[in-house]
């Protein structure tokens, strides 16, 4: 028995639920996300279209989707980085972004590029406290032009983790890194979620990365939420878990890839 709650369309709604895919049992209350009727169009052509999503607090989401189906513009728009998207978006106060790019600024260092826009208190410690949780306090006065890809990468974690994020947004944050530096950095954010408990938005391309670390797996097509798949595997999940692999045929037939399993 698999524990999907895998559902046909975004019209379609699950027998034993009653619900649409992405949509929670209960509405979240204020450290949950609620997104109901979101729209955005670029010129003629409509990324988003009345698309719905709960996040529960705590709840670890991962988006998946081809490319350009508009993943980075839904996270966006959560983000409250997009003015001109319509529709109703509910997130808690404290939210944060981690992109791919790690955007730090090259002529500060980083103990100041985490606090950046930060005011009050003793910014440093503040930010070493955040670095120590990142494995990185001892590069604190660095300049990020001395850091590796994946070193900058957990600095801009850090630069979210300071801000004690009820919802953390993160777009491909490893999409750069090498395969064992992203296997690490994973672990990393698996364990920095065990800890703090945010809810978190994923955007990636990796199946396997989804299945790590999600609770719930959610395809993006069509402008909303197609299906969705619960990933009730314990963690630390080894990639070699049957449920796992059998999820990532699913997954990956969801996405259109040859060899994943007929859905
Ligand atoms: N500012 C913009 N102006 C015009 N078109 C845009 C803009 N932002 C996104 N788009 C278009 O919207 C669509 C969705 O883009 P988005 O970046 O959200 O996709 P994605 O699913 O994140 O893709 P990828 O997996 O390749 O990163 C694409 O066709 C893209 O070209």
């Amino acid at each position: 028995m698999s524990s999907q709650t895998d559902q046909a369309g975004p019209a379609s709604r699950s027998p034993e639920t009653g619900r649409p895919p992405g949509r929670a049992a209960a509405p979240p209350d204020s450290a949950g996300v609620r997104v109901r009727g979101l729209r955005r169009s670029f010129g003629t052509r409509r990324v988003l279209d009345d698309l719905e999503l709960d996040i529960a607090p705590g709840e670890f989401v991962a988006l998946l989707g081809p490319s350009g189906s508009g993943k980075s513009t839904l996270l966006r728009a959560i983000g409250g980085l997009d003015p001109e998207v319509e529709g109703h978006i509910d997130v808690p106060e404290r939210t944060a972004v981690v992109f791919q790019e790690h955007r730090l600024l090259p002529w500060e260092r980083v103990w100041r590029n985490v606090t950046l826009g930060l005011r009050g208190g003793d910014l440093r410690a503040r930010a070493v406290a955040a670095l120590d949780e990142v494995g990185l306090a001892e590069r604190a006065d660095a300049w990020p032009a001395t850091l590796s890809g994946g070193e900058s990468q957990r600095v801009a974690l850090a630069r979210a983790l300071v801000r004690t994020p009820r919802l953390l947004l993160l777009d491909e944050p490893f999409g750069a890194l090498d395969a064992l530096t992203r296997l690490r950095a994973q672990r990393l954010v698996e364990r920095l979620w065990e800890e703090h408990r945010p809810s978190v938005l994923l955007v990636t391309h990796d199946v396997e990365e989804a299945l790590l670390l999600a609770d719930r797996a959610l395809l993006l097509g069509e402008g909303a939420i197609a299906r969705e798949f619960a990933v009730d595997i314990p963690r630390p999940r080894p990639l070699d878990h049957p449920r796992l692999l059998r999820l990532r045929g699913r997954l990956l037939a969801g996405l259109g890839v040859t060899g994943g399993e007929p859905s």
